[in-house]
């Protein structure tokens, strides 16, 4: 074995470990040896007999170390079902990504409730363990408890890990508080095109960040004594930029505006987050925010991320594809009510409870019965907005939708320069998609889907449309390396099997 293989196994186990919830010393007393041989085999210092490979397995309760698991993860889907009952909308990946990243803000404990356990929380969770958070899941690993380091060491951050995500520069804004000079490696994610991160660095040189980009990091140096004198007007109405705004903004002592930001739901949520810290936010759910920060935050705390809008699309999308009547609870409606209004004018039946609020106190929710319907196409073209409006990541969907509907659906992507162009492989499921331009697809329902073989394109939510026409399409399809969708969902392909899909998750050996 090389030492590179070693390595490699090593992450694997650390991600298995984390998966189950376990620490490194509960892993070690399954295996009878120590938490530093653990921490050894973890970090590729240790060799393993294949012995230990198996009995690793089986502490795991997974095949996680065996042959297969190294290879990329696939999902062979028998199509054609109709799905029933009722199923739950997990909490987002984009709220619980910049609540990780928000953790360092305070100096006690962070404990996250219901997280979801995604492959992009894991990628956060392995850069935050790098400089020194622990982190443990709790409570049969429903939630998470995160514990800061007297002092981070910024210089191990795990390279390859911030990498694979974007949400790393989430990090920028509560740095800045925290060291003067660190590094940051390039930030991933989906690939949708070219992803700006000039709003973040001209938002944060307010608070005397300066970046230059060279040898594959953001090399960031902090002028501590500069803070924001007059309002920061974010030059895009992005999601994550108004996040490091955000971030920098609560540990700034005094009142920092901050105007253009997004309202979305990830926004949101972390305002309620920075509100059980101390910091006082006016304007929440607007577009200018006015945070009262503060210099130091020593308090632990203890939040429940809300229910994941996107989430609640897929599986509504899930259900309009397979002609299906489904429930599905726990619906943030207040993000969806407007492609609710659309597909409802689609000719989309469907009831819904009243509303009630998330485990946050905040966020309304509702459960939706979805009924088989007949739908037309939309008179108007398809196209995002910032909340309010169609969210960007909710488009995807409407190609599949439209695709089982009667009639032209016109998508305008007008967000990412390289999303739309994936929805051009459901031609390859049967569906009738024309690119028009990277920006515009035509659809032309009512399709009859068929089934095939494919690979993931490497973007989530046109990933998950992938899926879905699967799940309609009778016969059995296969669908390689969904990594990219357990990125962002949790257990979909088990879930999706708990309301009557027949979908076998496989590895390569
Ligand atoms: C972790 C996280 O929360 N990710 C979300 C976040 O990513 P994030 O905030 O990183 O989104 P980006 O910064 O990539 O912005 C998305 C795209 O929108 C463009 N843009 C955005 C706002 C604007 O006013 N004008 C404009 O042109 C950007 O140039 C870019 O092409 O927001 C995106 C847009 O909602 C979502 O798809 C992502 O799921
Ligand atoms: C684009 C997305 O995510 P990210 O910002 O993590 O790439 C998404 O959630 O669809």
């Amino acid at each position: 074995m090389t030492d590179t293989y070693l390595a490699r196994i090593g992450k694997l186990i650390r991600t298995a470990r984390l998966h189950r919830g376990l620490t490194q010393s509960q892993l070690a007393e399954a295996l009878g040896t120590s938490q530093s041989a653990v921490n050894r085999m973890e970090s590729g210092q240790q060799n393993l007999s294949l012995e230990m490979v198996a009995r690793i397995g089986g502490a795991l309760d997974s095949e996680i170390v065996s042959l297969g698991y190294a290879g990329p993860m696939h999902l062979r889907v028998e199509g054609g079902r109709r799905l029933s009952g009722a199923i739950d909308v997990r909490t987002s990946k984009n709220a619980c990504v910049a609540l990780l990243c928000a953790s360092l803000l305070t100096t006690g404990r962070t404990t996250l409730r219901g997280v979801a356990r995604i492959e992009e929380v894991y990628r956060i969770l392995e850069v935050l363990g790098s400089i020194g958070v622990r982190s443990r899941w709790i409570n049969d690993g429903a939630d998470l408890e995160l514990t800061p380091p007297a002092r981070l060491s910024l210089d191990d951050m795990d390279a390859d890990a911030a990498r694979r995500t974007r949400s790393v520069l989430m990090l920028l804004g509560p740095l800045l508080h925290l060291s003067d000079r660190f590094r940051i490696p390039y930030a991933g994610g989906c690939d949708l095109g070219t992803r700006s991160v000039a709003p973040h660095l001209s938002a944060l040189r307010a608070f005397g960040l300066h970046v230059t980009a060279t040898d594959g990091s953001y090399h960031a140096s902090v002028e501590a004594s500069v803070s924001p004198q007059r309002p920061i007007v974010l030059t895009e109405r992005g999601d994550t930029v108004t996040e490091n705004a955000l971030l920098a903004a609560a540990r700034n002592p005094g009142t920092t505006v901050i105007r253009n930001a997004s309202p979305n739901y990830m926004v949101q949520d972390l305002c309620f987050f920075l509100e059980l810290l101390g910091v006082r936010i006016e304007g929440i759910g607007t577009t200018t925010l006015v945070v009262h920060g503060k210099a130091d935050i020593d308090c632990d705390v203890d939040y429940a991320p809300a229910e994941d809008p996107v989430e609640a699309m897929s599986l509504l999308a899930a259900a309009v594809v397979t002609g299906s009547d489904l429930t599905i609870r726990r619906v943030p409606v207040e993000f969806l009510e407007i492609e609710l209004a659309v597909l409802e004018e689609m000719g989309l039946e469907y009831e819904s409870t009243p509303e009630y609020t998330s485990r946050n106190g905040r966020t309304r929710l509702t459960d939706l019965t979805v009924h088989p319907s007949k739908l037309t196409a939309p008179t108007d073209k398809i196209h995002p907005m910032p909340f309010p409006g169609i969210n960007i990541d909710n488009v995807p969907f409407f190609a599949v939708i439209g695709a089982a509907a009667n009639g032209t659906t016109l998508i305008h992507d007008w967000v990412y320069e390289n999303r739309a162009i994936y929805l051009t492989e459901l031609t390859r499921l049967g569906a009738d998609v024309k690119l028009l331009d990277p920006h515009r697809v035509l659809v032309q329902g009512p399709v009859r889907w068929r089934r095939n073989e494919l690979v993931c394109p490497p973007a989530l939510r046109p990933a998950v449309v992938i899926l879905l026409a699967m799940l309609a399409a009778e016969g059995t399809s296969v669908l390689r390396n969904v990594y990219v969708i357990n990125r962002g969902y949790e257990d979909l392909a088990e879930r999706l099997n708990s309301v009557g899909a027949r979908i076998e998750t496989f590895r390569d050996i």
